[in-house]
């Protein structure tokens, strides 16, 4: 039996969607997996009543069909599920790690990264990396091309997340069709400054990065008092808010010493809009561990 932890994930940030994402500290699923004969699933925790546990509806099912590799797997939900903190993803990122090394399949992390996704399309209808690549690998991730980049961040983060859910098949949906030439460029720079903010740990060219004309507007329109608590961060001294991944969970990057109050400024913006919210104070995470083995027992 394996037992392991793989984080809640926040993907986007803003300018780089489909792109971007970053592992979180927390919270995390934690996985228990044993070999056996037939899949079973078994989830409880957060949320656990919206997930499925017929391996073909969940996203470790997939998993497990793609590396051959039928298991006894019962999930403990710490991420809620549509909350945009990556919850379908971090279920198979960690099935993808505990069957691997159950199962000796030899992947390295990177080559797990496709494996997993074809758990995002189980919930979502499409195989989208930006999740499972940090939830994996650790750190802040960039997808591009079939090519994965890792870079080391110890920035730190408010995710607020309010007591409403958004499935990330339903926000993609509401997504334009295409973008003009100068929302482009403003991806474009934006996307870059973000890069290099992380590159030197700097909050604020982060902030500033953590927006584009396009994807966020449409995003923002589903998640009630969005404006309100995009606000409210900011004074209480936020360097950048942006939804994360699909929604309906807000992201803030947050200078030292300044979580506590940006959390209860996030917080409180909801309420104020009559909507129930906790706020999560995290920063940038490692990917999914192995934190128990008992295989040797086995
Ligand atoms: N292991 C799993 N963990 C979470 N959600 C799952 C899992 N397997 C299937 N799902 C389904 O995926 C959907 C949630 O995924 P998604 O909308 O992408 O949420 P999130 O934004 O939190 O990742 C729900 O419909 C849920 O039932
Ligand atoms: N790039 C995807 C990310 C979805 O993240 P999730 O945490 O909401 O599953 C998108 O924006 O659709």
């Amino acid at each position: 039996m394996l037992t392991v932890r793989a984080p809640a994930t926040s993907a986007n940030l803003g300018s780089g969607f489909d792109v971007f994402g970053v592992a979180l500290s927390g919270p995390a699923d934690v996985l228990r997996v044993e070999k056996a004969t037939r899949t079973t699933l078994t989830v409880v925790g957060s949320g656990s009543q919206y997930i499925p546990e017929d391996p073909k509806k969940n996203t470790v099912g997939a998993v497990v069909d793609e590396l051959d590799a039928p298991a006894r797997i019962r999930i403990d939900k710490g991420v809620r599920p549509a909350s945009g903190l990556g919850s379908s993803a971090a279920s198979a990122a960690g099935a993808a790690v505990a069957l691997n090394e159950l199962y000796d399949r030899g992947y390295s992390r990177e080559e797990l990264v496709p494996v997993a996704a074809k758990g995002e399309a189980v919930a979502t209808g499409e195989a989208h990396k930006d999740n499972v690549a940090p939830s994996l690998l650790g750190g802040f991730t960039i997808v591009a091309d079939g090519c994965v980049t890792t870079m080391e961040s110890d920035l730190s983060f408010v995710v607020c997340l309010p007591d409403v859910v958004v499935s990330t098949s339903n926000a993609r949906k509401v997504l334009p069709d295409g973008a003009r030439l100068d929302e482009l460029v403003e991806t474009v720079g934006n996307a870059s400054t973000l890069t290099a903010g992380i590159a030197r740990d700097d909050p604020y060219l982060v902030g500033r990065g953590m927006s584009d004309p396009v994807i966020t507007p449409a995003r923002a329109s589903l998640i009630d008092g969005y404006e309100t608590v995009h606000n409210r961060a900011v004074e209480a001294g936020a360097a950048g808010v942006t939804v994360s991944g699909s929604g309906p969970g807000v992201i803030a990057v947050c200078p030292d010493g300044l979580q506590r109050r940006v959390a209860a400024a996030m917080v409180g913006g909801f309420e104020d809009c009559g909507v129930d919210a906790r706020a999560y104070q995290t920063g940038v995470g490692e990917g999914a561990q192995i934190v128990r083995n008992e295989r040797n027992s086995e």
